[in-house]
């Protein structure tokens, strides 16, 4: 198991570059959803046929607080803005090396690809492809396979510091 700090530093630069793909993905997200929302003439570009729309996600009842948050709740905001905290978050947190730090992000990783896991299957339910959406889980399958592999370096890089130590 090649580990290294160099290694661990392309990691930390890969994760933080699929955080800005997605910080930029969710907001063209939260454009649209406004822009239509707004104007009745606005027609998206990610609106390509009947059935590939990310309108159609948008403006559904899962397009804010993901469908299960109510409406009364302060934290019910369209999906997309918490899209923007959660990349937000881990470009953040990935700047860091330490153990627990690496910990929550492999944490938080998992729970946006059960996030994932669930908003594909409303899609499928809709009888939709959202290009816009599926973008935004192929960035959280990546975030949480690099954040792995950070992890798992951090940890042979601990190993072997302590056997310099004892040695
Ligand atoms: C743009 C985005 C998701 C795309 C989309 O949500 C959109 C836009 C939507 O309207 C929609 C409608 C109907 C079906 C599917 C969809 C979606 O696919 C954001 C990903 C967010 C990701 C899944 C993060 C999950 C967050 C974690 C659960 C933990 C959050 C913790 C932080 C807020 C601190």
């Amino acid at each position: 198991m090649p580990s290294t700090k160099g290694s661990v530093q392309k990691l930390n630069t890969a994760i933080v570059i699929r955080c800005i793909l997605g910080l930029a993905v969710s907001c063209y997200a939260y454009y649209v959803e406004l822009a239509t929302e707004e104007d009745d003439s606005y027609e998206a570009m990610c609106d390509i046929s009947e059935h590939i729309s990310c309108t159609k996600a948008f403006s559904s009842e899962y397009g804010k607080g993901f469908g299960i948050i109510p409406e009364t709740s302060i934290l019910y905001a369209p999906n997309p803005v918490y899209g923007l905290i959660f990349y937000a978050l881990i470009a953040l947190l990935s700047m860091s090396n330490r153990y627990i730090t690496s910990a929550m992000v492999v944490t938080l990783g998992i729970l946006a690809n059960f996030g994932t896991i669930y908003l594909a299957y409303i899609l499928y339910i809709l009888n939709n492809i959202c290009v816009v959406c599926v973008s935004t889980y192929i960035i959280n399958a990546a975030i949480l396979i690099l954040s792995v592999k950070k992890h798992r370096q951090l940890f042979w890089n601990a190993m072997k510091n302590r056997q310099k130590k004892s040695n």
